[in-house]
């Protein structure tokens, strides 16, 4: 069985394949990392990381097996058409170079995590680069710890109202609809650069914030599966 690790800043997603199938998913905080173990039975561990001060410890827990991690230098389907390919976050690249595999080009991939990216894959499969913006769990973080006021809120579904009658409603209000402005703002501008673009949306909030953006494809397993094709 071959095990996909995408290491991101919150959570660690680990996806079990067999035959090209995804069989299990299953996930674990970034920040406690040490308790992953490598499972039995396991002959190939496919590793994208954007977190490089946990990469030694994984290359040691899976050195029983064959270990990849994964770099731009192994992305082939696509080309990279920037100056500095080191500098890009692996997970970007993957989805990109997955992404071309299973939906073609022109493509608009957003990666709704930690931070919220944009990346785009022209018809020619190259890989333009895109937009980093913060998350919308860091917005959430950050709303509570720099304010005297603003209590931490949790945002686990839409909220039914645009317009909050309370701090916590507004502030959920703020987020979700804030976000879905941000991604239908910048979504629709960038369709007027790559004219047929598909837009597919991934990553942990992309299934949350489904029915208020304007995506063509949600896809909440596009990193693990473009991480099997390695
Ligand atoms: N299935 C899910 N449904 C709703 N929110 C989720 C889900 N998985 C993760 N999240 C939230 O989405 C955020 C980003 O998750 P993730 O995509 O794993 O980020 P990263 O790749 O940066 O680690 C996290 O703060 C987490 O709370
Ligand atoms: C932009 C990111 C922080 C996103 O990471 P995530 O939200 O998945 O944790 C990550 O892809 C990264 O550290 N990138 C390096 C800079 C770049 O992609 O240009
Ligand atoms: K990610």
């Amino acid at each position: 069985m071959k095990l996909c690790l995408d290491v991101g800043n919150t959570s660690i997603s680990l996806g079990f394949f067999a035959d090209g199938r995804l069989l299990q998913k299953s996930s674990l905080p970034t920040a406690d990392y040490r308790k992953f173990r490598l499972p039995p039975q396991i002959d190939k561990v496919v590793y994208a990381s954007v977190v490089p001060h946990i990469d030694p410890y994984f290359a040691h827990r899976c050195s029983p097996t064959n270990f990849l991690p994964l770099t731009y230098k192994h992305i082939k389907n696509i080309r990279i058409a920037l100056p500095q390919k080191k500098e890009i976050g692996i997970d970007r690249l993957v989805n990109a170079s997955g992404a071309a595999v299973f939906y073609g080009s022109p493509l608009i991939i957003i990666d709704l995590g930690t931070a919220t990216t944009f990346c785009v894959l022209d018809q020619k499969l190259v890989y333009q680069g895109g937009l980093i913006c913060p998350g919308i769990n860091l917005t959430r973080l950050v709303l509570h710890e720099k304010t005297a006021k603003l209590p931490l809120i949790e945002l686990k579904s839409k909220p039914p109202r645009l317009i909050g009658n309370s701090t916590v409603k507004a502030m959920r209000s703020g987020i979700y609809y804030g976000y879905a402005a941000l991604i239908n703002g910048l979504a629709a501008a960038l369709r007027q650069e790559v004219p047929r673009a598909k837009v597919i949306a991934t990553g942990g909030y992309a299934e949350l914030l489904a029915q208020d953006i304007d995506t063509d494809i949600i896809d909440t397993d596009l990193t693990l599966k473009s991480l099997n094709l390695f």
